[in-house]
């Protein structure tokens, strides 16, 4: 009986454990770090840690240790790195680009894409994909921003007077409809609750991975299923998927008669004319550019990782960039005077010449990543050894991670790092800071490959709202913890007041109308009096010139009087 315990405890053991080659251990001894029972490493501790104190708890451990310190998290070799010039050397090379372990949680439906493959799977994919971003390409799609961005801000005017707002319920939709349209080239609507079935289910596979995250035991698919968050995650998954594979399949049979087609009129392009080619269609046109790199699998799960990696991204930065105006009304005028400058009080669409305009609002956009960078942890698996000049020698199979969050938050390079400040992004201020020292969108070649489009679509969708509403923030910024999942979570959810910009619109214009008629009054007035004055002037000459006349004449008949007498 005994002998059948102590099997299974081993079984489970080693189910939930990694088990790293006796050379990662001995080398891994070597680097500075807590000294803890080995393997087991931190786990204990952590098993204490709250999932939004983690952050402070690598934070207080990494200023203990110089920024650079050594770890196992349930038998995996951790290195947690937060000295800029030591994240240079791991985010700027070719070679160590393999994302870390905790990663092979959100496998399915993703595995071949862009985020997730490593070697020269994703070195290929990537070579590709690259073109697929380029700023030409982009400008298409900000039309389609716009156009969401408006519709959303429509709805959130017309429940603003209701009460309080979450912004999450009209972000998160309207981002999904925009990523939806770009990648696939369809109409969801959820923002008006049209497929909310499919929305919903790509938020509950996001909260299942980040709970699977937070709890690295469950590594194992089988132990995973067993729990009551693992069994929905994979049935909402399962849903997710088929949904999008049908979605898929059709658009690319819609391509494949479409081209068909243009096959058979002698080669004419029948997408002439169509404004926006969705990234699908680009995939499938590299495909056929390029046989042999891709199978429909490989690409489905391209469109897919764009599609997952695209939404809570740029809607959760965007919610916190208004959380952050909402608390600084002041920020929040100035951006709104710049849009004044560009739009006047037209509801007219952005366009790409307007967006090289909003200086201030992109500042504001850095400053926001730099408090609440969405993507709060970096990780990426050693599968060679790395030599850090002045460190000793970390080990193939290391995990190395790296807390944005931290970084950004040090009183090193960002003096007075809670103050929300968009100055900080002045070029003179940018250029003296260490380019390593922030990196919301990572850097090097593993850099977020989607970092233009998210700031196109931040850019639109946020001066889209603010042309036309004034938010202010209720949920206090001590009140809101972060959980470092896969996208930095707050622990409640954020709630603002939102009103109609009009009325500021509306006075400005009654103020600038009114100004104008005491102009034109008054010039009116003056005008009068000129003209009055000449008249009267005129009148005077006449008088005086007929009263001359008349003294002339009758000086003329005294004279003839007196020379006939
Ligand atoms: C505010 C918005 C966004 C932020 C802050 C952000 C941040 C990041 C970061 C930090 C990474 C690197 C992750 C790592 O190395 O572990 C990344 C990767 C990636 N992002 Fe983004 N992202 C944003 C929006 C987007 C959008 C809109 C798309 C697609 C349309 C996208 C697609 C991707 C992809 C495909 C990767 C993997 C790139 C690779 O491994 O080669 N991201 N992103």
């Amino acid at each position: 009986m005994w002998l059948f315990v102590v099997a299974f405890v081993l079984f489970l053991v080693l189910q939930c454990f990694y088990i790293p080659s006796v050379r990662t251990v001995v080398l891994f001894s070597r680097l500075p770090g807590p000294t803890r029972i080995p393997l087991l490493g931190m786990a204990l501790d952590l098993l204490f840690v709250k999932p939004y104190d983690l952050i402070n708890f690598i934070g207080s451990h990494c200023d203990k240790y110089n920024q650079f310190l050594s770890a196992y998290v349930l038998g995996i070799p951790c290195v947690f790195m937060q000295d800029p010039d030591d994240i240079k050397v791991i985010l700027s090379s070719n070679v160590h680009i393999d994302k870390g372990v905790f990663y092979d949680f959100l496998k399915t439906g993703f595995e071949r894409g862009l985020l997730l493959s490593n070697g020269d799977k994703w070195r290929n994919s990537r070579r590709l994909l690259n073109p697929t971003f380029h700023n030409k390409i982009l400008e298409e799609y900000i039309e389609s921003f716009g156009r969401h961005g408006h519709i959303m801000t429509q709805r959130l005017l017309e429940d603003s007077t209701a009460g309080p707002i979450a912004l999450k319920e009209y972000l998160f939709p309207c981002a999904i409809d925009i990523i939806a349209e770009t990648t696939m080239g369809i109409s969801l609507n959820t923002i008006n609750f049209e497929n909310r079935a499919l929305m919903e289910s790509i938020q509950s596979v996001f909260s299942g991975f980040m709970f699977r995250l937070m709890n690295p035991y469950l590594k194992r698919d089988w132990m995973w299923k067993l729990t009551p968050v693992g069994r929905k995650t994979t049935r909402d998954l399962n849903s997710a998927l088929t949904t999008t594979r049908n979605i898929f399949m059709q658009r690319v049979a819609e391509y494949n008669a479409s081209k068909a087609k243009a096959e058979q009129a002698n080669n004419e392009d029948t997408s002439k004319g169509k404004k926006l080619k969705p990234f699908l269609e680009k995939l499938l046109d590299l495909n056929s550019e390029n046989p042999g790199e891709w199978d429909m699998e490989d690409i489905m799960e391209q469109v897919n990782t764009m599609v997952q990696a695209g939404h809570e991204t740029s809607s959760g930065s965007t919610i916190y960039a208004l959380w952050a105006l909402g608390h600084n009304p002041d920020i929040q005028e100035k951006a709104y005077q710049e849009l004044y400058e560009i739009f006047g009080v037209s509801d007219r669409p952005t366009t790409k010449e307007d967006l090289q305009k909003m200086v201030y609002l992109e500042k504001i956009i850095k400053e926001t990543m730099r408090l609440y960078p969405i993507i709060p942890l970096i990780m990426r698996r050693l599968n060679q050894d790395l030599k850090i000049e002045g460190k000793p020698l970390i080990p193939a199979g290391a995990n190395v991670i790296i807390s944005p969050l931290l970084l950004h938050r040090s009183e090193k390079f960002f003096p007075d790092p809670d103050k929300f400040d968009p100055e900080r992004f002045n070029k003179d201020e940018c250029a003296a800071r260490h380019p390593f020292a922030y990196i919301p969108f990572s850097a090097g070649p593993r850099n977020c490959i989607g970092y233009k489009f998210a700031m196109l679509e931040m850019k639109v969708v946020l001066s889209t709202v603010l042309r036309a509403c004034k938010v202010s923030s209720i949920t206090k910024v001590e009140d809101v913890k972060f959980i470092p999942a896969v996208v930095l979570h707050p622990t409640v959810p954020i709630e603002f007041f939102v009103e109609e910009q009009f009325f500021k619109d509306e006075q400005f214009f009654l103020e600038e109308q009114f100004f104008k008629e005491e102009q034109f009054f008054k010039e009116e007035q003056f005008f009068k009096e000129e003209q009055f004055f000449k008249e009267e002037q005129f009148f005077k000459e006449e008088q005086f010139f007929k009263e001359e006349q008349f003294f002339k004449e009758e000086q003329f008949f005294a004279e003839k009087q007196f020379f006939m007498y």
